[in-house]
């Protein structure tokens, strides 16, 4: 599969222009950098190749198709930054990890996630057990690509170490198209088959 950003503008409604004419493929079994100082676009980026947002012009294409003719699951999965803030706050992280179907037992393991996790509530875990529960849920089976946004930003190396190699096996294994956010160019040159700059 492909994912293929062609020509996007885009300005938010307060009249801030942040891509002026961003076009970027990436193959199914690709790892890409995006590597970019504070501000520049790369949440907008991600925001709008998973189709949270739309571009003034342009568009964004999963194999050729626009992305918003996709119905039900989106084959593109964003992992935020920020997990508390996408999280149900009402729900207990069980429900929350079910909300993209049944997760498979192995990712659950892999992530470490405890099963004790499993009856809290989002302000009960720490950014870095919330991650796993995000990670978890944007690996759903019809995942095809995912874009994580500074996911690791927040954690302890250790943790971080152990997430990136999890999501670099993973998306390996599935032949899943992974782009990478982050201020870190040493990171994304660990992770990444390339790197582009905004
Ligand atoms: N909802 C919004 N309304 C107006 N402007 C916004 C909005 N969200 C972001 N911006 C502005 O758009 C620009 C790009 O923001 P974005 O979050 O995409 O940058 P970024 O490269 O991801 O930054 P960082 O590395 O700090 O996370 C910034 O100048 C930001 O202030």
């Amino acid at each position: 599969m492909t994912l293929e950003a062609k020509n996007l503008c885009f300005t938010y409604p307060c009249g801030r222009s942040v891509l002026q004419n961003l076009s970027l493929r990436v193959e199914g079994g690709e790892r890409v950098g995006i590597f970019a100082p504070s501000g520049r676009g790369k949440t907008t980026l991600c925001k709008l190749l998973a189709g949270y947002e739309k571009p003034q012009s342009g568009q964004v294409l999963l194999d050729g198709k626009p992305l918003v003719s996709y119905r039900g699951y989106c084959p593109v999965q964003l992992i935020w930054q920020h997990p508390e803030q996408v999280v149900d706050p009402r729900l207990t992280l069980g429900k929350t990890l079910r909300e993209a179907g049944e997760p498979e037992e192995r990712l659950v393991q892999a992530l470490g996630i405890q099963p004790e996790w499993l009856s809290r509530y989002p302000a009960e875990l720490s950014g870095g057990e919330l991650q796993r529960f995000c990670i978890a849920r944007a690996l759903g089976p019809a995942t095809r690509f995912v874009l994580a946004d500074e996911l690791s930003a927040m954690l302890d190396l250790a943790t971080q170490a152990q997430l990136w190699s999890f999501l670099v096996e993973e998306t390996t294994r599935r032949g899943i198209g992974l782009v990478a956010v982050s201020h870190s160019a040493p990171l994304l040159d660990r992770v990444c088959t390339r790197r582009i700059e905004l």
